[in-house]
């Protein structure tokens, strides 16, 4: 530990460091309250006051979904921080005591003893509800083996691991999960803290004991753990975007150090707005020198451009303390030093997980929207779905409109029951997930994407979005026609690109883009951030405007009729411009192949596969049937025969390896 210690002590910040994380903190200040307290308002208040700071930090507990964090001795007058002992004694005496007026436990988080007196941090939070709960979720990122499975396992279950992957048995869930040891599919495991701030988990607690752990709970982190080898990409990004997590944990294998898919997943973290703290595992095995090779990049990443973080090494509890309570920004990075097998520095990752708090912002009065991310046949119950509460309430009975449906229309549904974490409850409110089964529905009516609306909301589906995008990553050029997959939170499906306002993209160009659906219209709204993939290319952006499906028929007329107009014209080249959408909303079999051959019309995955890979398709003209979506179609980077120089882009290539592939949009 000694060593750790000097590499910490290394690696701790310099003074313009520490003045830029004060900054962080001051930016992120809430505004002045008109309540004013004063420093010694809780020595020995009146009745009144009393009465006064009781609704004030009733107020505060609400805002905070239920926790607040409370400093004695200071006070939002000018006077000097701290007070003499009694006076301390005396202030946490009475809001011990206010805590208790309000169902809430107070608990002490730091205490400082200054030359001016002292002041203490207390964590007031209300006393667990069999029914209710705080949920935090925090998706687990980082590259195959950094040790993700196995710390959840050791978090929730309360035992070490033996270096071998005894921990993470507990979690898999698929068979060929505990043959490999790799996770395939977005699992989720809980955490529960009383109001007390102890974990309620039992270290023999398996699946069935959620309910348990929930009732006993005010405060449930649910891990969204996600595979790290780049083959289960597509499920990682799914979980990122369709899962909402507040909180991306990225883990770092000591030894292993920023590789593989690190960068990638904390690009997405980026891309998306989701904070991100960093976890260092395996420091049990890791040699010192290398421990601190493997930090001095995490630091040079962070700070790098495109992250532009401020990196805080965790090594005490008033580390984590600063960091929790500054943790809503983007901008801050705490990085903890772990070991899953010695157990060293895990009780400061459960402190800090104790003090974080939903980023959803809880209005019951807006109309409910629920989005679904996994749909289930349950037998004896019938058909499940589970997913997000983004706002409002939704109680049982209550009728909301589920769709789209492959025609883009919404139906009536009412909810006939609703579990929280495989607990049986009334409601669910804005930032919770739930499950819901549905009553009068079929299996197959239902997929993920889908949303539940509040009938107020009166909503419509798309099949054509306009979104801004920046291309990350993409080997040739990107032009009209392309296809990839389009994540936008639990909608996930494939998108051709219909126009857009540059002739083609390359890597870290940014354009205004027109998407169309290719299977089925989904429920999307401005400002969504979105991910477009397809193998190594990628792009990442938010939707600038939805065109309701009405309109988006007339715009496919006049488009039809544009075609038609310029073919009488004899202008064959543009024959191609609607490419994949073309194929698949009105392309007979006959145009198809004036198109250029079949098997890249048909406006699936497999038109990915030749087309889609090459990005770039060939104009009819251009390319003989026979050769179309061959790999000479793939390699060509610029088919269109006209002559536009390559723009001077950094390529990833020429990425340095503290560069983050966002850096150039973020
Ligand atoms: N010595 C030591 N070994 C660890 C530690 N954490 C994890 N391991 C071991 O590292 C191996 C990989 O751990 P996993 O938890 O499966 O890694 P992962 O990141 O979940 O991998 P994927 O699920 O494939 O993405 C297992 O054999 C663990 O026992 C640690 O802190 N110290």
């Amino acid at each position: 530990m000694a060593e750790q210690e000097k590499v910490a002590a290394n690696l701790s910040l310099t003074p313009e460091e520490e003045e830029m994380v004060k900054a962080t903190i001051m930016e992120q200040e809430p505004p002045q309250e008109t309540f004013v307290m004063l420093k010694n308002m809780l020595v020995s208040p009146s009745d009144t006051v009393f009465d006064q700071l009781r609704m004030h930090l009733q107020e505060k507990i609400c805002d905070g979904n239920g926790e607040t964090i409370f400093e004695v001795g200071v006070g939002a007058d000018d006077s000097v921080s701290g007070l003499l002992e009694e006076e301390y004694e005396a202030s946490v005496a009475t809001l011990r005591s206010l805590a208790d007026t309000l169902e809430s436990d107070c608990n002490l988080l730091r205490e400082k003893k200054g030359k001016t007196g002292t002041q203490g941090q207390f964590l007031i939070r209300r006393k667990a509800d069999s029914e209710d709960f705080m949920e935090v979720r925090v998706a687990v990122v980082g590259n195959v083996d950094a040790g993700k499975s196995t710390l959840l396992g050791v978090l929730t279950h309360g035992e070490l691991d033996n270096g071998r992957g005894t921990a993470r048995m507990k979690l898999f869930r698929h068979k060929h999960e505990m043959e490999t040891g790799r996770t395939s599919s977005v699992g989720n495991d809980i955490l529960g803290f009383d109001s007390q701030g102890k974990v309620v988990n039992k270290p023999d607690h398996g699946h069935l004991d959620w309910v348990k752990i929930c009732e006993a709970s005010s405060k449930v982190i649910t891990f969204i753990d996600l595979a790290g080898h780049e083959r289960y990409l597509k499920t990682t990004v799914f979980g990122m975007t369709g899962h909402l997590p507040d909180f991306t944990m990225l883990m770092v294998g000591a030894n292993a150090g920023v590789v593989g898919m690190t960068k990638e997943h904390l690009g997405l973290a980026l891309a998306l707005n989701v904070p991100v703290f960093v976890v260092v595992t395996k420091i049990d095995m890791c040699p010192p020198n290398v421990l601190q090779d493997t930090l001095k990049l995490l630091h040079k990443i962070l700070k790098s451009p495109g992250c532009r973080k401020v990196p805080l090494l965790v090594r005490n509890a008033e580390d984590v303390v600063v960091s929790a309570t500054n943790f809503v920004s983007e901008r801050l990075c705490p990085i903890f030093q772990v070991s899953n097998v010695s157990g060293d520095n895990l009780d400061l990752l459960t402190m800090f997980l104790n003090l974080l708090s939903s980023r959803t912002p809880q209005n019951d009065n807006e109309p409910a929207q629920f989005q679904i991310d996994d749909t289930y046949q349950v037998p004896g119950v019938g058909v499940v779905v589970s997913g997000t509460c983004m706002k409002g309430v939704i109680r049982v009975n209550d009728t909301l409109l589920l769709g789209p449906n492959g025609l883009g229309d919404f139906i009536p549904m009412p909810i006939k029951s609703i579990h929280r974490k495989r607990m049986p409850v009334r409601e669910v409110r804005g930032g919770q997930t739930a499950s819901f089964a549905l009553k009068k529905i079929k299996i197959t009516e239902v997929r993920k994407g889908q949303v539940l609306l509040d009938p107020s909301l009166n909503p419509s589906s798309c099949w054509e979005f306009k979104g801004e995008i920046l291309v990350l990553h993409h080997p040739t050029t990107i032009s009209t026609k392309y296809q990839a997959m389009v994540h936008v939170g639990s909608v996930r499906q494939t998108a051709s690109i219909i126009s857009m306002d540059k002739e083609c993209l390359r890597t870290g160009d940014k354009a205004q883009v027109m998407f169309r659906f290719i299977k089925h219209p989904e429920y999307l709204k401005k400002g969504l951030k979105m991910v477009f993939r397809e193998g190594r290319t990628k792009a990442v952006g938010r939707v600038l405007e939805v065109i309701p499906k009405m309109a988006s028929l007339q715009h496919q007329k006049n488009h039809k009729i544009m075609k038609m107009v310029k073919q009488a014209g004899g202008s064959d080249g543009n024959a191609m411009q609607t490419g994949g959408s073309g194929s698949n909303f009105g392309g007979n079999k006959k145009q198809r192949s004036r198109r250029g051959g079949k098997h890249r019309s048909r406006g699936n995955n497999n038109v990915l596969n030749t087309a889609g890979q090459g990005a770039v398709p060939a104009t009819a003209s251009s390319v003989p049937s026979s050769h179309a979506g061959t790999s000479s179609v793939v390699s060509n980077p610029n088919p269109s025969g006209s002559n536009h120089p390559r723009p001077e882009k950094c390529t990833p290539s020429q990425l340095t390896s503290t560069q983050v592939p966002v850096s150039i949009f973020f």
